[in-house]
């Protein structure tokens, strides 16, 4: 039994932290038997892995295996022989939403209200302008882009924290249509929203602290206020139960390419709910989203359902490789997914804090930044590190000159990496660790926490100081 595997995940002697609900049957047991637990275990087979323990899932999923043999034949087949044929033979052409529905089946959603297509980015311009023309007509101030202003419903609500992409499309899709845009702190957004919120743009979960937020509680304040919402999933599609259709969400984005293993810019999903569908009015109303693509009208007249969320021509090649990851799903229940994700980060905590007692590793601090509760925590554990010694406080800030000093982090993790764990670095001194629970085991759990502690308390100046059983290993 390698090391990792052995070792005991015991609560007691682990300090979990004030808050903390590591205190479960999990608690007392090792990863291995963690593993011969898991009843997602087998799904790991049906990754391309390798003796490196993956834990970037959260920016780029690992390759399902069946996925090169489907690229092949689409190319060499589909593209090959049946040529223009493909549109329809091969399905091509309804592609968009027939993959939205196999997606609509991971984040809560009925069929019909997702298609599949471009990037998060442009997905949020769409969900976006979208929300605030919906909210101006349903508030009397018509739909017209810049009409609004002055006249009420001006204000478009972003989380203070979202990944930057979303916010820099709220600001230009503002500019277009007279609005301003408040950044504010998700938990404060449900008291922020009033008379003048058109539109709440927030990410499910939060991409630097992993922290989750509640999705039914949110959208109901919003909706309280008058405004909708559209919600990034991107940290939470394939993660975690997202519920859509039971919260009443209005608009989703998401990506595939990290929970979903779709690949690497594998197309993004737009939801809108069925029964805004024919109102929603698209800031890019591409000929395919059109009622009848090939009559060529000048005249554009949306289409029914999903595909009013289609702007032009679908990348094929992504998209059936997407569709080909998604058969990993097959049989699984989200639910067995979260459950694992739970206890694949608990047991994290629990070993790093083990084996780095109190966040001390000589020079080094280590601080968790995701929630400990779990109605809070997504899939990734945010760990801050920082060096003490550092007189001007944690690297990565600016010092007065504006210089950006070196990061302690980057070098942690640029060593995790060398030594075959993969997570990634977010700076200001933030370590992300991605669990994804099909393939992630609890023996690659703790051999990330092992060799996380090997390495900060090597660079702490506390070399070889790691306690060796003190988790109870056997
Ligand atoms: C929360 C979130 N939204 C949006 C994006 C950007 O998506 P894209 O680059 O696919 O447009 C990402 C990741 O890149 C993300 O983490
Ligand atoms: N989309 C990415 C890319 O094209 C290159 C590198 C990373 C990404 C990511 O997805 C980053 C990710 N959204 C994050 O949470 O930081």
């Amino acid at each position: 039994m390698s090391e990792a595997a052995g070792v005991r995940a015991d609560a007691s002697t682990a300090d979990p932290g004030p808050g903390s609900t590591a205190a479960d049957d999990a608690g007392a047991l090792t990863a291995d038997e963690l593993d011969a637990r898991d009843e997602l275990a087998q799904r790991r087979g049906d990754f391309v892995l390798d003796g490196t323990v993956y834990l970037d899932g959260n920016s780029l999923g690992a390759l399902p295996r069946s996925v090169p043999a489907r690229i092949a034949d689409v190319v060499e087949r589909e593209w090959g022989r049946l040529r223009i044929r493909s549109w329809n033979e091969s399905g091509w052409w309804s592609a968009p939403e027939r993959i939205g529905d196999r997606v609509a089946g991971l984040v809560g959603a009925g069929e019909g209200q997702i298609v599949v297509g471009d990037s998060t980015s442009v997905n949020v311009f769409k969900a976006l302008v979208g929300a605030v023309r919906l909210a101006r007509e349903e508030h009397g101030y018509g739909s017209g882009d810049g009409g609004g202003r002055g006249a009420g419903r001006d204000e478009i609500l972003v989380d203070a924290a979202t990944f930057p992409t979303d916010g820099y499309i709220a600001r230009s899709a503002a500019r277009m249509t007279g609005a301003t845009v408040r950044a504010v702190p998700v938990a404060g957004m449900a008291a922020a929203a009033g008379p003048s919120t058109a539109a709440v743009l927030v990410n499910h979960v939060d991409y630097r602290t992993g922290e989750l937020h509640d999705l039914a509680a949110l959208t109901s304040a919003v909706h309280r206020a008058g405004g909708r919402v559209v919600w990034d999933v991107c940290h939470s599609a394939g993660a975690l139960p997202v519920e859509l259709d039971a919260a009443g969400a209005d608009f989703a984005v998401g990506c595939t390419y990290k929970y979903l293993n779709g690949g690497p810019g594998s197309p993004a999903f737009l939801y809108v709910r069925r029964e805004l569908q024919h109102r929603f009015d698209t800031p890019l109303p591409g000929w395919t989203s059109h009622a009848d693509p090939f009559a060529m009208s000048d005249a554009y007249e949306p289409g029914d359902g999903a595909v009013r969320g289609r702007v032009g021509t679908p990348d094929i090649l992504s998209m059936l490789a997407l569709e080909e990851a998604l058969k990993v799903w097959d049989g699984v229940d989200v639910a067995a997914v979260r459950a694992k994700s739970l206890a694949l980060t608990d047991f994290f905590l629990r070993q790093v804090r083990a084996y780095v007692p109190g966040g001390r590793a000589g020079r080094l601090r280590l601080r968790s930044l995701t929630p400990e509760a779990h109605q809070r925590r997504g899939s990734q554990i945010s760990l801050l590190c920082e060096d003490v010694a550092d007189a001007d406080g944690p690297d990565g800030r600016e010092d007065a000159a504006g210089a950006r000093r070196g990061d302690v982090a980057e070098d942690v993790m640029n060593e995790l990496h060398a030594r075959g764990v993969v997570g990634d670095h977010r700076r200001p001194g933030v370590l992300r660790f991605g669990f994804t629970p099909l393939y992630t085991s609890f023996a690659d759990t703790g051999r990330a926490a092992r060799t996380l502690a090997d390495v900060v308390l090597e660079r702490g100046g506390e070399v070889g100081s790691r306690p060796r059983r003190g988790t109870g290993e056997r």
